[in-house]
């Protein structure tokens, strides 16, 4: 059944305003606002301390926000996880070192209304076949199997997953997102963090880029993208000045070495002509389509001026 009908028409999965977490003179999390719409696969990227897992944490009741506010579905994030309306997978999450895979996932349904059956649980996170395994026996590749056995027994309507696939290999990353699909299939509403940009450009929906606690890029894939498109040149200039290049129109950061420039810039074009006017000895320009990948490191190094 699709999440619309389960958890209740136009209401948001996630809904986020103002959210603020600092600790000390860290702003983690620095002023979110963000909703998500029933049915989205979300993917939250952003480089090592970016906030990431602060806003998950919130996201899940785990964390108290210094300021904002989130709802899922409607209700507070305590509300939505212990109605299994929200399933998580986290990087943390412990197992308990006596129980056998099958009695930690029988465990976990037991304390929910309507989870899916155990055994459901177990084969749509690859591991039927480890159900009587004891967990100080399982590698880590299972161990997040595991965890995600236990994130899908509440049959929740929206899954976080905080990196799921870190410790997996080629094989078992394919085959858990394999699993991923079907569950999205039905219309529930999937958030991950992931440092896999090919993950997001694969199974994402929508692809949202923190930086120093802050949403710096939020859109489709094609459209995050296209926003960084034509951002950056690339350039010969032999002479020029770091200072002399900065001047230049809608330049937003520049990097100098030798006679190698690198300009990010908000509107290629408009640079790219004003370069020309000041520098006619520019050669080997070079405005590349750029991948996610490279989205990255455009969107977040244009914020490092800022
Ligand atoms: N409990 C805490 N106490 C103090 N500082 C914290 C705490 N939790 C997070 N931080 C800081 O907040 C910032 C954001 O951390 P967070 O773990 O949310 O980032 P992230 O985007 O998930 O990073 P990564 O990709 O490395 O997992 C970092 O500078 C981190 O050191």
């Amino acid at each position: 059944m699709a999440s619309t009908e389960r958890a209740g028409n136009g209401t948001a999965a996630i809904h986020i305003s103002g959210l603020k977490k600092h600790y000390g003179a860290v702003r983690a999390v620095d002023g979110i606002d963000l909703s998500i719409a029933p049915g989205e696969v979300v993917a939250l990227l952003g480089p090592n301390g970016a906030g990431k897992s602060t806003a998950v944490d919130m996201i899940l009741g785990l964390t108290k926000p210094d300021e904002g506010e989130v709802t899922i579905f409607g209700k507070t994030p305590k509300e939505a996880v212990s109605h299994g309306t929200i399933g998580a997978m986290l990087q943390s999450g412990a197992l308990l070192d006596d129980a056998t895979v099958g009695e930690m996932v029988g465990m976990v349904a037991s304390l929910h209304r309507k989870p899916m059956p155990v055994k459901e649980a177990l084969r749509r996170a690859g591991i039927a076949d480890l159900v009587k395994r004891r967990s100080t026996r399982l590698s880590g590749g299972q161990k997040q199997r595991v965890r995600y056995a236990v994130a899908l027994v509440s049959d929740p309507d929206l899954l976080i997953l905080d990196e799921p696939t870190a410790a997996m290999d080629v094989g078992t990353r394919r085959e858990f997102w394999h699993s991923m699909q079907e569950f999205t299939a039905a219309g529930r509403t999937v958030v991950f963090a992931t440092h896999y940009l090919e993950e997001a450009e694969e199974f994402a929906d929508r692809v949202i880029f923190m930086k120093s606690g802050k949403i710096v890029a939020d859109g489709s894939v094609a459209e995050v993208q296209a926003l960084a498109a034509g951002r950056t040149l690339h350039a010969k200039i032999p002479g020029a000045t770091k200072a002399e290049i900065e001047a230049l129109p809608a330049v937003a950061d520049v990097d100098v070495r030798h006679d190698k420039v690198v300009i990010v810039s908000s509107s290629s074009d408009t640079t790219l002509r004003a370069l020309l006017a000041r520098f006619p000895n520019a050669r080997d320009i070079e405005i590349a389509g750029v991948s996610l990948d490279e989205a990255f490191i455009t969107l977040t190094s244009t914020i490092n001026k800022s």
